[in-house]
């Protein structure tokens, strides 16, 4: 018997002669929050629906709880699905739709007692309003029904919960609470394990244990949010995690201007440097001092540091932090960098000299991403006709 409680292989999903998702893995175990992160039109909603049974799988398989369901009807999965663009019954009240929901636990069917020890329930972790339970969804505003049919969703215990994009149509403060909520559900279930989908890499790296980064179809990489923060496989994952998002400068170039960074690298990068990208985090960037006499060069200290002369092109206070943009001297054509400090000695003056680094160790070099992928079909993946 399988220990996943979802565990998908090699799943494949057209939408008629389209290939929306390719090759698709997954393995979750019971209790785990995987956060399936992707820009829109990935094929993340394409993915949920294909777990949920809505849609066919072309080919591959899907487990719940070591079961194949793969050709099971919805109604007989045990999943329960946020939709993107919930559904809520109009005619019916929020309790009764509680009542509904958590009457269709395809495990063990509550006593009416129970139904009610439920709602409350749900109502305390999820924070809302009992006022709510008598009002029908058209007087709701949108955050409110999206908070309800997350509660719909989560009343009914599935093994399996899957969330398309729970944040969205809630403001920030909302969705602060919520996001806090969700991680007490999940931090005090052992028994549903959560797919939730969204393209806001704060809130992957906020509530998951695992993230799957995908594009066009495709994982591009998968892993805890520390490795996928850390060390990105591509310049399209590393873009996916971090605000405000990572620099990525031409390696060549960079080697060009400070042979030393090459041998500082632990390993040596690979001869074909114009095919991948230095990531750097904007946090790891300090400003050490002014480059009065203007002569500073890039070079690598003995303490492993990375210094280069940039000009300090902008600098916005973030409330407690700052956003510098900084133009590397002698690297012109590359894109000027973002760094985020703490620092309080960071001067007005734009136009200014400065000397900054960056500790070598942490740097990474990435592959840049292809444009679009075909992983090994006769179709394109994402969205692309055959
Ligand atoms: N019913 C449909 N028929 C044909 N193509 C579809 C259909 N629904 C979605 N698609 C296509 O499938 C691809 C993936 O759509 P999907 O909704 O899964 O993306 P997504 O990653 O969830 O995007 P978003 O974040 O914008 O919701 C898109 O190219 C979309 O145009």
């Amino acid at each position: 018997m399988s220990t996943h409680s979802l565990q998908i292989n090699g799943l494949v999903i057209d939408r008629g002669s389209t290939r929306i998702v390719d090759d698709f893995d997954l393995a979750l175990v019971p209790g785990e929050y995987c956060v399936v992160l992707g820009p829109s039109g990935c094929g993340k909603s394409t993915l949920l629906h294909c777990i949920a049974g809505l849609l066919e799988a072309a080919r591959g398989s899907i487990a719940i709880d070591g079961y194949d369901v793969t050709r099971v009807t919805a109604r007989k999965r045990d999943v329960g699905l946020l939709f993107q663009h919930d559904t809520m019954y109009p005619h019916l009240t929020v309790e009764q739709t509680l009542q509904i929901a958590c009457r269709a636990n395809l495990r063990r069917r509550p006593s009416a007692t129970e139904t009610n020890q439920k709602i409350q329930s749900i109502l305390q972790t999820l924070n809302l309003d009992p006022a709510w339970l008598p009002r029908r969804p058209e007087t709701l505003s949108g955050g409110q029904r999206r908070r309800v049919a997350l509660a719909k969703t989560l009343i009914r215990e599935p093994s399996v919960c899957l969330l398309d994009e729970p944040m969205a149509a809630i403001d920030r403060l909302a969705a602060e609470s919520l996001m806090q909520h969700l991680a007490e559900v999940s931090g005090q279930t052992e028994s549903t394990t959560f797919v939730h989908v969204t393209h806001d890499g704060d809130e992957a790296m906020r509530l998951a244990d695992k993230i799957v980064v995908m594009s066009n179809g495709c994982i591009l990489q998968s892993g805890t949010p520390q490795e996928i923060y850390q060390s990105p496989n591509c310049t399209d994952v590393a873009l996916a995690l971090g605000s405000p998002p990572c620099n990525l400068l031409p390696l060549d170039e960079v080697l060009r201007s400070c042979s030393q960074l090459g041998e500082a690298f632990q390993s040596s990068p690979p001869d074909s440097t114009n095919e991948l990208a230095l990531m750097i985090r904007p946090e790891a960037i300090q400003l050490v001092e002014p480059d009065l006499n203007e002569k500073a060069m890039p070079t690598v200290t003995e303490l492993g540091m990375w210094q280069f002369p940039v000009t300090l092109l902008e600098r916005r206070d973030l409330g407690g932090r700052h956003l510098l943009r900084l133009q590397l001297i002698g690297s012109e054509n590359s894109p000027p960098l973002s760094a985020t400090t703490f620092q309080e000695s960071i001067p007005h003056e734009t136009g200014t000299r400065w000397i900054c680094q960056v500790p070598v160790s942490d740097l990474r070099v990435v592959a840049k991403s292809p444009q679009h992928s075909t992983p090994g079909t006769s179709k394109t993946c994402g969205g692309t006709e055959s």
